[in-house]
């Protein structure tokens, strides 16, 4: 394996927001950092604060405390270096724009000649599979289309990092399948890092490396653990291994223990 560089450093971030109500304290202390080329995947109990701690990650949400470092560099605002894909496709993509538009429209904020940013969406929309649709308007897709135009949007401004924050939890399950592999593809065969939240235990284990075990709210890091499945996954292969399903067993039961404010099992 290639060396790998350290991309994302998080240390002791603490997130509390205040409201008429009274203070809640979402983010605990967490630490941890990403390596470039890192599939990271968050797994945590409902409620447990990891939107709160992706938006830290993009700077969107200014921490009430702690360290997010890119590359040696604090994280105080949204940056260039990463691109967020949310779950809500529909409400992230222009409908008066084609698929060709909406891929295109951030390339405008950066200094490139017209040809390098449509070599840029044509490359993305092929990686997609979307190369028949650029000239198709969002709502002439189906859900599972509309994501995979936020992730080429996404790819194509050729981010550091990918974050991703339940991007499949409203598409169907065959979908969902064909869209966890789209994500293996371009960690793969593009070498993107991606730190990728999901509530589904399964889906942790088949696309991560690492994954890391939030608590309950305040949160820390529960675990941080090592997924020593082949690089080559298939959902059929991967998914029947007997190592898969000790690795989802244990995360299961790590976050029953997380609901119940317990700390970290043996491995
Ligand atoms: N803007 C806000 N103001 C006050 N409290 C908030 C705000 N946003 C989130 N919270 C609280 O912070 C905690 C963590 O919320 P967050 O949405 O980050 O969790 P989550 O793990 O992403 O949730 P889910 O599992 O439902 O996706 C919750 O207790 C939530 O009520």
């Amino acid at each position: 394996m290639p060396d790998r560089s350290m991309l994302l450093r998080v240390e002791h971030l603490r997130k509390v927001y205040g409201s008429a109500t009274g203070d809640v304290e979402a983010i605990g202390d967490v630490s941890f950092t990403m390596d470039a080329g890192e599939l990271v995947c968050i797994v945590g109990p409902s409620g447990c604060g990891k939107t709160t701690l992706l938006k830290c990650l993009a700077g969107l949400l200014r921490p009430t405390s702690g360290i997010v470092e890119m590359d040696g560099v604090p994280v105080t605002g949204p940056s260039p270096a990463m691109a967020v894909v949310f779950q809500e496709y529909g409400r992230s993509l222009y409908p008066w724009l084609t698929v060709r538009g909406n891929v295109e429209l951030p390339l405008r904020h950066k200094r490139l000649s017209r040809e390098a940013r449509e070599k840029l969406v044509t490359d993305a929309l092929d990686a997609v599979g979307l190369g028949h649709a650029a000239r198709s308007h969002p709502w002439q897709l189906s859900g599972g289309m509309q994501q995979r135009v936020a992730i080429a949007r996404a790819v194509a401004y050729q981010p550091e990092v990918l974050i991703m924050d339940e991007p499949f939890a409203a598409v169907d399950a065959q979908t969902r399948a064909d869209l966890e592999d789209l994500v293996r593809e371009l960690h793969t065969a593009r070498g993107i890092s991606i730190v990728f939240v999901t509530h589904d235990i399964d889906e942790s284990v088949y696309l991560g490396e690492r994954v890391l075990v939030l608590s309950k709210s305040p949160t820390w890091v529960q675990e941080d653990l090592a997924i020593d499945l082949p690089p080559e996954r298939d959902q059929i292969t991967t998914r029947a291994l007997l190592r898969f399903t000790e690795l989802r067993t244990h995360v299961y039961d790590q976050i029953q223990r997380a609901k119940r404010g317990e700390t970290a099992a043996a491995r």
